[in-house]
């Protein structure tokens, strides 16, 4: 007789994006922790949306497709268990707690946790972990998580291929001419008081990139910061294009969004569009590295972090 093979859930993690324009509303109002959003607030963020979403929304057909080729790398790459892969939306359905009971629904009794953005803050994958974390608990599941793989080496690998690819674009341009600055979404400054790790991190996959393409005139920025009463951390890069040409660092700018690693609308509307038209307006060469979606790296980053953590179950 054969040993029963072992089963293994992976809740794959996201921010989680609207299905459809009159879904908006619920969706912001479940990121305010269910404080509706003034008629003012609804309609920019309406607008935003209207402004790149054709049809299928890309943040959800991106973590569709990246949650498919995890189970499938996974389970090539690992006969010896099968892992079965649910989805667990911050601020959309399926929703964290709804990916652990059906997890639990289909028979399984210990699963991996993975977020779909590799930098750990308490304010973001700290929050995902902790729900999922109360769920598998209520439930009996026996649940452990992969909490940040932010210098894994195949990480590492695709990114750097993006930024060299995107230094190509500038054709005829030295590379120590090209501004590479290095982004992700900002947070409320009060982070740093609680010692959190997201900013060291960031800079960790920042210097792993600079050092494999031995870059010399680069550096980091924010992006997308809420618009609350307190302050988010800076220098955000419509600031960060505005010194480069005030300084005159450079005429051409690559943005590289390592926090991110999916197209949705931080990528597609906040930098090429919003930051895009700063460029413009300054007279800057703007380029923006291509994300991570599938890329078969990416794929296998991830992999080799929930197996990692699998086996340490
Ligand atoms: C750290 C972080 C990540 C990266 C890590 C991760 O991926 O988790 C991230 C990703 C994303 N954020 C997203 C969308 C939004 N975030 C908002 C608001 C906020 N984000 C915050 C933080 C983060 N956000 C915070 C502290 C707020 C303030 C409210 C709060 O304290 O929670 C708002 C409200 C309006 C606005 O401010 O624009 C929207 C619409 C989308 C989906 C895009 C799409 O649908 O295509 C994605 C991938
Ligand atoms: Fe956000």
């Amino acid at each position: 007789m054969s040993q029963p093979i072992r089963r293994v859930g992976v809740l794959v993690m996201s921010y989680g994006t609207p299905e459809s324009l009159d879904q908006i509303e619920a969706y912001y109002t479940h990121i305010r922790r269910g404080h509706p959003p003034t008629p003012e607030q609804l309609q920019d963020l309406k607008d935003r949306y209207e402004a790149i979403v054709g049809g299928v929304f890309p943040l959800r057909e991106n973590t569709d497709k990246q949650v498919k080729a995890l189970e499938a790398r996974l389970n090539e790459k690992h006969p010896g268990t099968a892992f079965i892969c649910y989805q667990g939306l911050k601020h959309a359905a399926p929703f964290i707690e709804d990916g652990v009971e059906r997890m639990v629904q289909d028979g399984l009794e210990e699963a991996v946790g993975v977020v779909l953005a590799p930098h750990y803050s308490v304010m973001s994958v700290g929050g995902y972990i902790k729900r999922a974390e109360e769920k598998a608990k209520e439930l009996g599941l026996k649940m452990s998580f992969v909490r940040s793989y932010q210098l894994h080496p195949k990480l590492i690998d695709a990114l750097t291929e993006r930024v060299e690819e995107g230094l190509r674009r500038f054709e005829g341009v030295d590379k120590d001419q090209v501004r590479v600055v290095f982004t992700a979404h900002s947070l409320p400054e009060k982070i740093l008081e609680m010692k959190d790790p997201y900013p060291e991190q960031l800079l960790e996959t920042s210097k792993a990139i600079v050092d494999r393409l031995g870059l010399t005139n680069w550096q980091f920025g924010w992006q997308s910061a809420g618009k609350t009463g307190v302050p988010w951390l800076a220098p955000d890069i419509l600031d960060v294009l505005q010194t480069i040409r005030t300084e005159n660092q450079a005429d051409n700018v690559l943005v590289c969004p390592i926090g991110f690693v999916s197209d949705h609308l931080e990528i597609l509307y906040d930098l090429d569009i919003e930051a895009q038209q700063t460029a413009k307006e300054l007279g800057l060469h703007l380029e923006r590295t291509l994300s991570l979606n599938t890329d078969p790296l990416y794929m296998e980053a991830l992999s080799d972090v929930v197996y990692a953590q699998a086996e340490r179950v």
